[in-house]
């Protein structure tokens, strides 16, 4: 068989020395012949996972990033809306020595964290400032197929990580695993330990990257991802200046939903197995934090109870900014300062609204970059008042 699920160092033999018919258990096949496979170096492999018929295909490209490899495994017809809107990643080369030089990043062993992402000594970060840029290795469905086998997705999944070159397979099964000592398939592991969720295409997939994945969860962040929606590419963003030494962080959970400690805990726990010991999780900010948590969320009840009156908007966002700056929460706050310019503005305070508005552009520059629709709307209302 092309690929033995129970035994995911078998290295898959080569797509045209595997019939399917000679299989016993591996449901793997190879698509229908093609006058060629472009773009990619490998002609697709399918299997059918779920009794409606889902299908799902490995593609890949082993000269992505200059050798490391890229695998998808998708619905062909996504794969193909991709390839039609341009948005297959490409073929990538890695930095140059000079690029490479310039970084200001280093990963690091960390006695309660494993490994992650520091600012060298003697290197800082503005807010705004792109960390890194990192490419996949591994694009797997992140969406559910109704009576699916589990081991025939699981297949297909390791058909694509296994068709990866030596570096980009390496890359990717040397990446944290939380779930080892439950008896997890390693890929299903490093999917759940690693994995950023991107919607592309029309599907929902989990994205593997080798360098971003090494970055380490805080409930209060300070930098952020980006996906670009064309090359697949993922940007680190500096949220707030991050000092020379600092680790860098990102946030697991949805930044926005202001889940309690215990909610936290319990979701960190579950999906990747660790206890956060930050100051809100179980240090002494613990009490302070889940209060101002919970005043958050009586906060914006009102502010959806204001049915359109801009005075309570105006007083509601304003409370709601207070409350997660005290928090030290910036990326939820962009809505707050665009709710609270336009209030203003409809109230006639055209100098607080400038003011709110300007704070919002920034905002926005941050978090969505300043070529976003956001920033870009804010700005123009900050002219024009
Ligand atoms: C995406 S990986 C992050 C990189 C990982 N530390 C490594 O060595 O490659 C996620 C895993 O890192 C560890 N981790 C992340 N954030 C943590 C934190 N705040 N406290 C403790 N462990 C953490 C957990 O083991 C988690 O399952």
């Amino acid at each position: 068989c092309p690929l033995d699920s129970t035994n995911p160092l078998q290295s898959p033999k080569p797509a045209s020395t595997s019939p399917p018919q000679t299989c016993q258990k591996s449901q793997l096949r190879l698509s229908t012949p093609t006058t060629g496979f472009t773009p990619w170096t490998h002609r697709p492999t399918c299997t059918t996972v779920s009794p409606k018929g889902d299908e799902l295909c490995v593609f890949t490209d082993a000269t992505y990033f200059s050798g490391r490899g890229l695998s998808i495994v998708a619905r062909p017809e996504v794969v193909d809306k991709f390839l039609q809107e341009g948005i297959f990643p490409g073929r990538q080369n890695r930095p140059n020595a000079k690029e490479k030089g310039d970084v200001k990043y280093q990963i690091l062993p960390h006695p309660k964290m494993g490994t992650g992402l520091f600012v060298k000594p003697g290197k800082s970060y503005q807010a705004g400032e792109v960390i890194l840029t990192d490419y996949p290795t591994l694009i797997l469905p992140a969406e559910g197929f109704e009576g699916a086998d589990a081991d025939v997705l699981h297949e297909i999944m390791w058909q694509g990580l296994l068709q990866l070159p030596k570096e980009g397979r390496n890359a990717t099964r040397n990446l944290a695993k939380s779930k080892e000592a439950n008896g997890v398939d390693e890929i299903v592991d490093l999917v759940d330990t690693n994995a950023f969720t991107h919607e592309e295409g029309g599907g929902i997939f989990n994205v593997l990257y080798p360098l971003a994945s090494r970055m380490n969860h805080a409930c209060v962040p300070n930098a952020i991802t980006r996906t670009n929606g064309t090359t697949l590419a993922l940007e680190v963003i500096a949220l707030a200046p991050i000092p020379s030494g600092a680790q860098i962080f990102n946030s697991y959970l949805d930044p926005s939903s202001f889940s309690s400690s215990a909610e936290r805990a319990h979701a960190l726990r579950a999906t990747w197995s660790f206890s956060c010991g930050c100051d809100i999780c179980s240090g002494k900010g613990v009490s302070a934090s889940d209060a101002r948590r919970r005043e958050i969320k009586k906060t914006r009840a009102q502010l959806e109870n204001s049915k359109g009156n801009p005075e309570e908007i105006l007083r509601w966002s304003k409370a709601l900014l207070t409350l997660m700056g005290e928090e030290g929460m910036v990326i939820p706050r962009g809505e707050y300062f665009e709710l609270a310019a336009m209030a203003s503005r409809y109230l006639g305070l055209n100098g607080e609204a400038k003011g709110w508005a300007k704070k919002a552009k920034k905002h926005w520059d941050v978090v969505l970059g300043e070529a976003s629709e956001q920033s870009k709307a804010m700005g123009e209302l900050e002219r024009a008042l």
